[in-house]
C-alpha cells in the first residue's frame, strides 16, 4: 500500500484546486518547524532544554526554555517562507513583521508555539497550535487589526502533538486528517482519514481543583455528570486532566469528550484562561470539521469578534450533544 505523505496529501489538495500553492508551502513550512520542535523537545535532560528561560511573556507567565526555542524555530523557518504578510504569537507582545516590502505574501499565521510547556519538566505531552488567516486588503504594515478576524476566516488550522508519537493534525476547511512523523524517513504519514468526535461521550475534561470558583452552569452541568448513572444524566462519567489543551483535544478527537475551561471568580474581568485567537479558535476549527462543537458557554467561539491579539475565551468543546448541553445551562441561567 502506497504510503500518502502530508506533501503528497497538500499536493493532491492543490491539483483538485481545494488548496491554493501558496498555502500548500506555508503548511509545509509550518511542518517542517514542528519536525525541529518534536526534535528539540526530545533532547529533554539531555538537550538542557528543560527549566525556565528566566523571562515573562506577554500575560505574565513565565516562560519555559522550550517556549522560547520553539517560538524561535516558528519565526525562523516561516520568516523566509515567502508566505505570509505577519505572525503573531503566544510568546511575542506585538505582531513580527516578516523582513521585505509589506506584505510578502498574502496570509497571517498565529500560534501558541508550545501549548501545556507546564508539562515539559514532567515528560507530559505537549503541542504547537496554528492557525492561518488571509491578510485582509488594505493594510499597510503588520499590525494588531489584521489579526482581528472571527475564527470563521481561518483557512487552515491544525496542531502538532509531541507525545510517544508526534502527529499533525489538520483541516483545510474540508474535514481533518491525522499525520504520524515517521521518524526513520522524517516524513508526516496519514494515519487518520477523515476524523470524527463522537456525539456522545461519558468522558470529561476540566480542572476541578477550581470548582469553588466556577460560575452556576459549570457546577450544575459537573455535578451532574459526578452523580452518574442514578443521576439526571443517567450515566457513569471518566474524567481525564492532562493540563496540555492539545493532549486533553486530541484525545476527545480520538474518543470524545468534552473539553471545558470556562470562565471563574479567580480573575472575574477575565473570560476564561485560554487565547481565543491561538488555542481556541484553531481547535474550535478542527472541533467542528470533525463534527464537533465549541461555544464560550454562550456563543459559537468561531463567531467571535476578536478585540485583542492576546484575548482570552471561555471554552466548552468536543462532543456535539454535551457542548450543547453546557451551553443550554448557561444560557438558561442568562
Ligand atoms: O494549569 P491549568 O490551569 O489547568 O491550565 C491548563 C491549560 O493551560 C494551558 O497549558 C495553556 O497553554 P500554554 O502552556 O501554552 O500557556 C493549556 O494547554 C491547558 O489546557
Ligand atoms: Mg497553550
Ligand atoms: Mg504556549
Amino acid at each position: 500500500m502506497s504510503r500518502i505523505t502530508l506533501s503528497r496529501y497538500l499536493i493532491e489538495q492543490t491539483r483538485s484546486q481545494e488548496t491554493p500553492a501558496d498555502l500548500r508551502f506555508l503548511i509545509e513550512v509550518v511542518a517542517r518547524a514542528c519536525k525541529a520542535i518534536s526534535h528539540a523537545v526530545s533532547k529533554g535532560a539531555l538537550g538542557g532544554v528543560l527549566g525556565n528561560a528566566g523571562s515573562d511573556n506577554v500575560q505574565g507567565e513565565a516562560q519555559k526554555k522550550l517556549d522560547v526555542i520553539s517560538n524561535d524555530i516558528l519565526l525562523e523557518a516561516n520568516e523566509w517562507g515567502g508566505h505570509l504578510a505577519a505572525m503573531a504569537s503566544e510568546e511575542m507582545e506585538k505582531a513580527y513583521q516578516i523582513p521585505g516590502e509589506f506584505p510578502k505574501g498574502k496570509y497571517l499565521l498565529l500560534f501558541d508555539p508550545l501549548d501545556g510547556s507546564s508539562n515539559i519538566d514532567v515528560n507530559v505531552s505537549v503541542g504547537t497550535i496554528f492557525s492561518v488567516l488571509r491578510c485582509p486588503e488594505g493594510i499597510d504594515a503588520p499590525c494588531e487589526k489584521a489579526f482581528l478576524q472571527p475564527g470563521v476566516e481561518q483557512v487552515a488550522a491544525g496542531y502538532a502533538i509531541y507525545g510517544p508519537q508526534t502527529m499533525l493534525m489538520l483541516t483545510l476547511g474540508h474535514g481533518v486528517k491525522g499525520f504520524t512523523l515517521d521518524r526513520e524517513v522524517g516524513s508526516f504519514v496519514m494515519t487518520h482519514d477523515d476524523i470524527r468526535v463522537p456525539e456522545q461521550t461519558k468522558e470529561f475534561a476540566i480542572n476541578a481543583s477550581n470548582q469553588r470558583h466556577w460560575e452556576a452552569p459549570v457546577k450544575r452541568y459537573v455535578d451532574e455528570m459526578l452523580a452518574g448513572e442514578t443521576g439526571p444524566l443517567g450515566k457513569n462519567y471518566n474524567m481525564r486532566w492532562i493540563a496540555s489543551m492539545v493532549a486533553d483535544v486530541h484525545r476527545i478527537l480520538t474518543r470524545g469528550g468534552i473539553f471545558m475551561y470556562p470562565r471563574d471568580a479567580r480573575e472575574p474581568e477575565k473570560p476564561g484562561k485560554l487565547r481565543l485567537m491561538y488555542e481556541a479558535n484553531p481547535m474550535s476549527f478542527i472541533i467542528e470539521q470533525a463534527g464537533g462543537a465549541a461555544t464560550n458557554g454562550l456563543e459559537r467561539i468561531m463567531d467571535l469578534q476578536p478585540t485583542s491579539l492576546h484575548e482570552r475565551v471561555a471554552v466548552f468543546l468536543g462532543s456535539k450533544e454535551e457542548v450543547e448541553r453546557a451551553t443550554r445551562y448557561h444560557r438558561e441561567q442568562q
